[in-house]
């Protein structure tokens, strides 16, 4: 699969960076805002050729589910069917990211990307199966190469009804007993750096445990070494169908000239993977929080990215790209309403 995504306009960054600066406060006081205001106003600018008004259009939680073969060794606290219960959780709005979509105004998918237990027909779960479970990815491929061309077309589809809905900005979150194994051989795959500097205590697993999870990820990497330059292959040697999808939605989402909000260790991983597939994708995404998960610093470092927040969280399914959003919301408020020291007729200080 290819993607046709822009790279974002940069034609307009004196006026935007004029208008940022002629607000009534002192140059740089807004810190990140003025970041986040100045990559809002480029992306929008590739598609309207205009910098005069930030919006955020209806934005759009997907949180990806999928099961992983890799869980059978016990590397999580919890066994694999804990997957699909909380798939059903969300569905009835009673996980943490349900509480915080209800509460900042989020519209929230779920997505059974392939999981053991599927969901009661009952219940409102998007169904992009691409199985029940991933194999274990020290023993064999996760999952064929095929899959992961079936998962990018799935999120392909569904990242276009979300644009059509009329959303400009789009989060991903996860769920899967065992992801941060996968993500960490991710993260040791495409960063090449070792287990031990990429395995974390995920779910909150013990010390012993921890040791485990990077034999299997040395495992693993040793097993798919010959495969392992290639992103695509990355995924079906050591990926989830969660996270192939999410990779998926994000190259999907910069194609649609939309804005990207990545949450903790996981999400993080699947970026890696959608910037080794396509670098530009990298210029739509911003990235809510440093997650608590040992791994995600060394992410962020290595992406030369800041995250917005760093409050501890080591949840997942989205809950940090869900909390980050007000801040989104507050970046280009304050491009669109602050007054200029013209308009106030405050001595400018700039
Ligand atoms: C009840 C429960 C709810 C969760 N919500 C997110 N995760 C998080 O934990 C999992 C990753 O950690 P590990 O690799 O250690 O399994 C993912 O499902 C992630 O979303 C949860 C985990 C549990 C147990
Ligand atoms: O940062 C994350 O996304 C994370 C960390 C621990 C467990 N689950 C998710």
């Amino acid at each position: 699969m290819t993607y046709s995504i822009q790279s974002v306009s940069t034609q307009f960054d004196q006026e935007i960076q004029a208008t940022i600066d002629g607000k009534t406060k002192p140059l740089g006081a807004l810190g990140q805002l003025e970041v986040v205001a100045k990559q809002l106003a480029r992306v929008q600018a590739t598609s309207t050729n205009k910098v005069d008004r930030l919006v955020i259009k209806k934005p759009q939680l997907i949180v990806f589910a999928g099961d992983h073969g890799v869980a059978s060794e016990g590397v999580s606290i919890a066994p694999s069917e804990v997957t699909g219960q909380m798939v059903a959780n969300f569905a009835q709005g009673g996980a943490a990211i349900n509480v915080f979509c209800r509460q900042l105004g989020w519209q929230l998918s779920v997505v059974d990307a392939g999981i053991l237990i599927a969901p009661e027909k009952e219940l409102q779960v998007i169904n992009q199966r691409l199985g029940t479970t991933t194999a274990p990815l020290h023993k064999t491929q996760a999952m064929p190469l095929e899959k992961v061309t079936q998962g990018f077309a799935k999120a392909n589809q569904l990242i276009k009804q979300v644009k059509d809905k009329g959303s400009n900005l789009v989060a991903f979150g996860e769920m899967g007993i065992g992801n941060t194994t996968s993500a960490s051989a991710i993260m040791a795959a495409i960063m090449q750096v070792c287990a031990k500097d990429t395995v974390g205590k995920g779910t909150g697993v013990t010390d012993e445990v921890v040791l485990k999870k990077q034999q299997v990820v040395e495992q693993a990497l040793v097993l798919h070494k010959e495969k392992l330059s290639d992103p695509i292959q990355v995924l079906a040697c050591l990926g989830g169908f969660e996270i192939v999808q999410i990779t998926g939605a994000m190259l999907a989402a910069a194609q649609e000239n939309m804005h990207i909000l990545v949450d903790g260790f996981i999400c993080t991983a699947a970026a890696l993977v959608a910037i080794q597939i396509n670098p530009t994708v990298k210029d739509y995404m911003i990235f809510a929080h440093c997650s608590g998960e040992k791994g995600h610093i060394k992410m962020l470092e290595w992406l030369e990215v800041e995250p917005l927040l760093n409050i501890g969280l080591r949840l997942g399914e989205g809950t940090g790209a869900a909390l980050a959003l007000p801040l989104i919301q507050a970046s280009a408020a304050f491009y669109n309403e602050m007054a200029s020291f013209e308009q106030a007729d405050v001595a400018d200080v700039v």
